[in-house]
Formats: C-alpha cells, structure tokens, sequence
C-alpha cells in the first residue's frame, strides 16, 4: 500500500482534567474519502484541530502528507484545503475578489491567479456569479465559494467541517458530487458530519468516534457486519413451489420470512441477490422481483449508541 495521506497513531489530546482524544489511531489513503462521525464532545473536531496543525497532540502521532502539521505548519498549509462549518468572507466583496484575496495571502503568483480563480469558480458553477457581492450569496453558494477556494489552492488534502449542513436536497446533491469529483482528482478527503445519510453516500470508510476513541472503523458494510450482524434485507417474489428451504441454504442467509404465498423476505451478512436468485430457478420457480436493502449508517449509528453497555459506561478523565 502506497504511504497514507493522512496518519494519526494513538494520538491524545488532553485539556487539563478532560482528555478530549484518547489514543486515536487511523490512516487514510490517497483519493480516499475518510468520515468522523460521533456524538457531541466525542472528539472529532480536536483530531481535526490536531490534523490542521492549530493545536498541538498530548501525545502521539499525526502526519499529513508525511509531514508534522504542528513544527511544519507552512509546509501543510500550502497543500492542504480546510472548509470549515462556516466560512468567513468578505460580504461586500464579490466571490471573485474574496478568492483574489485569499490568492494573494497564500501566494499564487499574479500571473496564474486569474485562471486558477476563475477554473475554480466554474468548476463550483460560480462563475456566472463571480462578480456579485457574496453577502448576497445564498448559504449553498457560499458553501461552494469555501469549496472554490479549496479548489483553487490545489490542495491535494481537503477536510471538510460540516460540508452539507443548511443545504437543501437539491444543494446538497451538488455538494456531493462537487466532492466525489474532487476524489476523482485525486484529492484525500477527511469529513466530518453528523448527515449520517450523506456521509454514507459519500465515504469509502468512517470511524465512529465515542468519548474521544475510535469505537469503530471501516466502510458502512464492515460496520454493519459488526454492529448489526445481518444488515441486509433481500425482497425476493417468485411464483411456483415454496422455497422457504431452499432459500435458507443461501450462504449468508440468516433468516427467511414468508410475507406472501409467493414473496419472501430474507435477512442476510451481505447482499444475496445472485446466490437467492439461483436457488429459486433451480427449485423450479419463476423469479418477478428481486430487490435488496442495504443496511444503513443511521441504523448501525443508533444500534451502537443505543445499547445499554454505551450508555453505563462511566466518562473518562484522567
Ligand atoms: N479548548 C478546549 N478546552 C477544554 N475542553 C475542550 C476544548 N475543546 C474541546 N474540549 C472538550 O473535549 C471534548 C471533545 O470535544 P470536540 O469538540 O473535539 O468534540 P466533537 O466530537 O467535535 O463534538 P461536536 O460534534 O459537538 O463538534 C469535549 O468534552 C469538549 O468539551
């Protein structure tokens, strides 16, 4: 595997009596899309400070691109884009003179600024409002200013705060694929948000984070295998014989419910479709529908922090 992007290893953060990061340990890859999720005061924004280089680790290690974000901060700066949950800009400025700003503080010579702003804006889809004064903006076009200004950096470490909160459906449909475009170019992505539902259309993995440690980390599929067992949910119609007994001989099967004459409903560790389809033909039946439901972050988030064990365990302090 090629070095990660980004490494924390058993990192700590202490403030006083509370220790904020507890032991943290992750890596993320190139073109990865890395999540933070976790409850209020779980951590996730402390790691954050301590990838971005603005607070200093307790204990620990942390590398961004190879480097240490805290002794060489110039260094991470210049190739890494931050958008936090609410940007500040310049309101009576319009969004092309905002970049220009930003341009000319982290250096981008004279010559290339306009391009690189302008590229920037279009790929956004600002350009056409890149004159107007950005205290006009709406919130999802200053949402794609911050993105804009990420973009124009070529950054190639981006850590989003929040990226789609206050945006409408629409918005944040625009907001997700500006993202997975940035991965297609071959950005590393840290993100941290609590839109459980965007965060599973968007991460390759998330760590769940819970009184400042990792409790749990992988893609959404590895996480329900842990947290809920049988995640998934095969809807299978086809007429014929019964195929109660032969659908149980599924691999991954874990439960078969007759919810018609001809309709079944199995529980299963991954998505059976192709294994259920086949066992149904070869018993003789004809197969009319055949659907799945994959389990869902919000499902693994609430059976996680619903369990009576989460909510006895005592708050740590050192
Ligand atoms: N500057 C600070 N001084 C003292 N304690 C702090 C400081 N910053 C954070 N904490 C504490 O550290 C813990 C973790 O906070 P943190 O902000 O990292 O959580 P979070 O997961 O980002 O929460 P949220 O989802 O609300 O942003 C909390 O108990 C918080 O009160």
């Amino acid at each position: 595997m090629d070095a990660p992007v980004i490494e924390a290893a058993s990192l700590v953060k202490r403030y006083g009596a509370t220790t904020a990061v507890d032991g943290v340990s992750f890596e993320v890859g190139q073109s990865e899309i890395f999540g933070l999720l976790g409850p209020n005061g779980a951590g996730k924004t402390t790691t954050i400070l301590m990838l971005l280089g603005l607070t200093e680790a307790s204990a620990g290690k942390v590398r961004v691109l190879g480097h240490d974000p805290w002794r060489e901060p110039l260094t991470i700066k210049r190739r890494l884009g931050y958008l936090p949950d609410s940007v500040g800009f310049y309101d009576h400025l319009s969004g092309f003179e905002n970049l220009t700003y930003t341009a000319r503080l982290i250096g981008i010579p004279a010559v290339e600024r306009k391009a690189r702003i302008m590229q920037a804006l279009e790929k956004v889809r600002l350009a056409e409002a890149a004159g107007k004064r950005t205290g006009a903006y709406s919130h999802g076009m200053r949402r794609r200013l911050g993105l804009a200004e990420v973009i124009m950096k070529q950054a190639r470490v981006a850590i989003l705060d929040e990226p789609t909160s206050g945006l409408d459906p629409q918005a944040t449909e625009e907001f997700l694929d500006l993202i997975r475009e940035l991965k297609s170019d071959g950005v590393t992505i840290l993100l941290s948000s609590h839109l459980l539902d965007h965060m599973q259309r968007i991460c390759d993995r998330v760590a769940l984070f819970h009184r400042g440690r990792i409790a749990l980390i992988g893609s959404v599929r590895e996480l329900a295998g842990q947290v809920l067992g049988d995640g998934f949910e095969v809807r299978l119609e086809a007429s014929g014989p019964p195929l109660q007994e032969h659908l149980r001989g599924v691999p991954g099967v874990s439960g078969v419910q007759a919810l018609a004459a001809d309709t079944y409903l199995l529980r299963a560790n991954r998505d059976v479709r192709a294994d259920a389809a086949r066992a149904a033909v070869e018993a003789g039946a004809a197969l009319r529908q055949l659907s799945v439901t994959e389990p869902s972050l919000d499902a693994i988030y609430n059976s996680y922090f619903q369990s009576g064990k989460r909510q006895e365990e005592p708050a740590h302090a050192t």
